[in-house]
């Protein structure tokens, strides 16, 4: 890609950039949040068209006006929302749209089987998506794109929602991938990884490549230095602020699968009304997806719960957050019992949420900025003054986080949507921060931020926990979980299995006793009331 630009209603997304990938090289891409990897990789892929420049694939000149085009020329994508339906088999899903390839029968079956076997992928057809962990998810992406003849593979910030034993075995696909001739571009945050498997690196600052760096002699130091000019963050938490004071007390917590209403937003679009709900959990009860869980957070204190996606934690969050009706439990909260209060109410009375999700749960894409500051905290201040919305002093606001968390935008009109991923989560953690919360959901809360921004994303939190705020802390990225947290425990199947100590566990040991395997660094979780399927190997066995 020679000469590369782009530009958006004030903004220069890419400037003048030059890249050139290897074929048969794994190519890393990194920058800091906003420098404009997405807006590159999306041109690449034909879902924006370049102001100015070229592209050349094999030596020769494309132009692309879809992904479609893209495609015939054997770029495929991987996205970092996986866009898989749940309710398909592996196999329907690879076959769906690419129908006219190998038909939906046979010979499409033989033709993952063979793609499968040829990379290492490992994948059974037949499989339900639904039924599959988010490894195997990402690597049907990856045979969905390499069934359509991709030859280069962008993916998209693949580690960050993987445990290290999954990292690693991506590592191994993208290198079997590379030996089969196969290129890969892939964006990512996580500068060790970057080193551990990339062939060549390329730096995007603001807009422009700034350099590239040879992986066998560059040091994670330098790559940061280089994105951000700035020294690498740790989120080690050297001083403890906990208390005995209970914070959130969360008692015997069970959210069934049946009798469960999902809302999925808080508010409706563009009237911003909050919504209180009433949920009948008296249909009877199905398969158990939070199971006895208890626990208390003092004040001050961060627990980290580590887990697998998708063994509970989405409904932990939920059940806490007021979104969905337990079958039974009792949430109190600084000495009060919210469990039947609304969504509104826990959050006057102090409840921060980063939520796992930002673009389902975090933000109204298509409004502006500031209407995002307002989302989820109506009837505050500066928000509302005497029941009535303050949209000057609500601006204003919107303004002093844009600069205190450095979300990079032209302004405060822009679109939510307009924000490039990283610059989302800061003005979601800023405005979450800003009503000084009492206790903080916090999912993944620098998921996608880059090192500089995570810095200062842990600033804020360890500065709110000097002051007493009690954290729920949920995330993938096992440095910062075991960084972070006081106390740490592993959910595993919608029970709390086991405790850790953040002190001596690896990331290594801990992504196998989320996994449900033993360690010897931990000791099985004591509260957990006997289980409902009496006969079965219990997960606390297992962790045993
Ligand atoms: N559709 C759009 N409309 C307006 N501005 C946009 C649009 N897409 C991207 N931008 C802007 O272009 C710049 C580059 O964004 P891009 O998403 O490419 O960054 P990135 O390097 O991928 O960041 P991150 O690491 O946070 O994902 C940002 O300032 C962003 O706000």
């Amino acid at each position: 890609m020679h000469g590369i630009t782009k530009r958006f209603p004030g903004v220069v997304a890419n400037k003048d950039i030059a890249i050139t990938v290897r074929k048969g090289t794994v190519h890393a891409l990194i920058g800091e949040n906003g420098a404009g990897k997405s807006t590159l990789m999306k041109i690449l892929y034909g879902m924006q068209k370049p102001d100015e420049g070229t592209i050349a694939i094999d030596g020769e000149q494309v132009s692309f006006n879809t992904p479609g085009d893209a495609i015939a020329r054997g770029i495929g994508m991987v996205h970092q929302h996986f866009m898989l339906a749940d309710n398909l088999t592996v196999l329907e899903n690879v076959v769906l749209g690419g129908e006219k390839l190998y038909g939906i029968g046979a010979k499409a079956r033989k033709k993952i089987k063979e793609i499968s076997d040829a990379y290492g992928l490992g994948v059974r057809p037949d499989a339900l998506v639904e039924d599959l962990g988010v490894a195997d998810r990402q690597r049907v992406e990856i045979l969905k794109v390499l069934y359509r003849g991709a030859k280069i593979l962008i993916l998209d910030e693949p580690t960050a929602v993987l445990v290290p034993q999954e990292v690693d075995a991506l590592f191994d696909n993208l290198r079997e991938l590379k030996a089969e001739g196969l290129t890969v571009i892939f964006i990512s945050h996580k500068l060790g990884e970057v080193l551990k498997v990339a062939d060549d690196i390329t730096v995007i600052r603001r807009g422009t490549t700034v350099g590239t760096a040879d992986p066998k002699t560059a040091t994670t130091k330098q790559l940061a230095e280089l994105m951000v000019g700035s020294e690498l963050p740790s989120p080690e938490t050297r001083e403890s602020t906990v208390t005995t004071t209970p914070m959130l007390q969360v008692e015997d917590l069970t959210v069934a699968e049946t009798g469960v209403v999902m809302v999925r937003h808080e508010t409706s679009a563009r009237m911003m009304l909050p919504m209180d709900r009433t949920i009948d959990p008296s249909a009877e009860l199905g398969r158990l997806l939070l199971d006895g869980v208890s626990f208390t957070i003092h004040k001050g204190e961060i627990l980290g719960i580590a887990g697998v996606e998708g063994n509970g934690q989405t409904e932990l969050i939920e059940a806490l957050m007021g979104m969905i009706s337990p079958a039974a439990g009792v949430i109190t909260l600084d000495g009060t019992d919210i469990t039947k209060s609304s969504v509104r109410k826990r959050r006057v009375g102090g409840i921060g949420y980063i939520p796992e999700d930002r673009h389902r749960h975090g933000l109204l894409l298509e409004s502006p900025l500031w209407e995002n500051r307002i989302l989820g905290h109506v009837t505050e201040r500066p928000n509302s003054k005497s029941g009535i919305l303050d949209l000057k002093a609500a601006r204003k606001d919107t303004e002093r986080i844009v600069r205190e968390y450095d979300v990079r935008t032209p302004g405060i009109e822009v679109t939510a949507a307009s924000l490039s991923g990283g610059n989302q989560q800061k003005l979601i953690v800023g405005r979450e921060m800003s009503h000084n919360p009492k206790f903080l959901i916090a999912a993944h809360p620098t998921r996608g931020v880059d090192v500089g921004a995570q810095a200062q994303i842990w600033d804020a939190i360890r500065e709110a926990r000097r002051e007493g705020l009690a954290v729920l802390l949920i995330s993938a990225d096992l440095d910062e979980l075991i960084g972070l947290s006081d106390t740490l425990r592993v959910i595993y199947r919608g029970r709390l299995v086991a405790d850790a100590d953040p002190a001596t566990i690896t990331p290594e040991e801990l992504g196998t006793a989320m996994t449900g395997a033993a360690s010897g660094h931990l000791e099985a979780s004591d509260n957990h009331s006997a289980g409902t399927d009496a006969g079965t190997e219990s997960p606390e066995d297992e962790a045993r």
